[in-house]
């Protein structure tokens, strides 16, 4: 069997408040439901930090630059029909003010906080470390 992995590039958009940007999967997706940071498949030709860009206005209308990502870990896990590598970046600087472009909720979280809501099983490793750093 072919090991498909996944490459997926997500930010911890961090506020005044040291709160976290969580988004809920809509229902029809994979994993609805879920909460996961904002973010995306990274497509073929394009760099990890310019995919994020990308996601971050299609998803959210912000606009940032790739010197205000800073990267602070990354999630690498089996699922069942893929491997995902997801880098996670932190930003603290960025114009426009979070939108749920795509019929999203959307929650500001402090990082001890974000055990009580359901992530992707991959997202589990990534709080730890957000904790520590906020
Ligand atoms: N953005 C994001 N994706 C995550 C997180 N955790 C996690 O397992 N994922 C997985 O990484 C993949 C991200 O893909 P995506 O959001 O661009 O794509 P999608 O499933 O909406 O599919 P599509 O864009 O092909 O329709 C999904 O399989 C998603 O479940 C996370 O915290 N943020």
């Amino acid at each position: 069997m072919t090991l498909k992995l996944v490459l997926v590039a997500a930010a911890a958009l961090v506020d005044a408040d040291h709160r976290v940007l969580i988004a809920k999967r809509p229902e029809g997706k994979a994993m609805a439901g879920l909460w996961e940071f904002p973010g995306g498949k990274v497509e073929a030709g394009e760099r990890p930090e310019e995919a994020l860009l990308r996601e971050l206005h299609e998803e959210l209308g912000v606009e940032t630059q790739t010197a205000c990502l800073a990267p602070l870990t990354f999630a690498s896990h089996a699922y069942d029909d893929f491997h995902l590598l997801m880098p996670l970046y932190v930003i603290r600087r960025w114009t426009g003010h979070p939108k749920p472009r795509e019929g999203q909720d959307l929650a500001w979280v402090r990082p001890n906080q974000l055990r009580s809501y359901p992530m992707p099983e991959a997202d589990g490793p990534l709080i730890a470390p957000l904790i520590d750093l906020l």
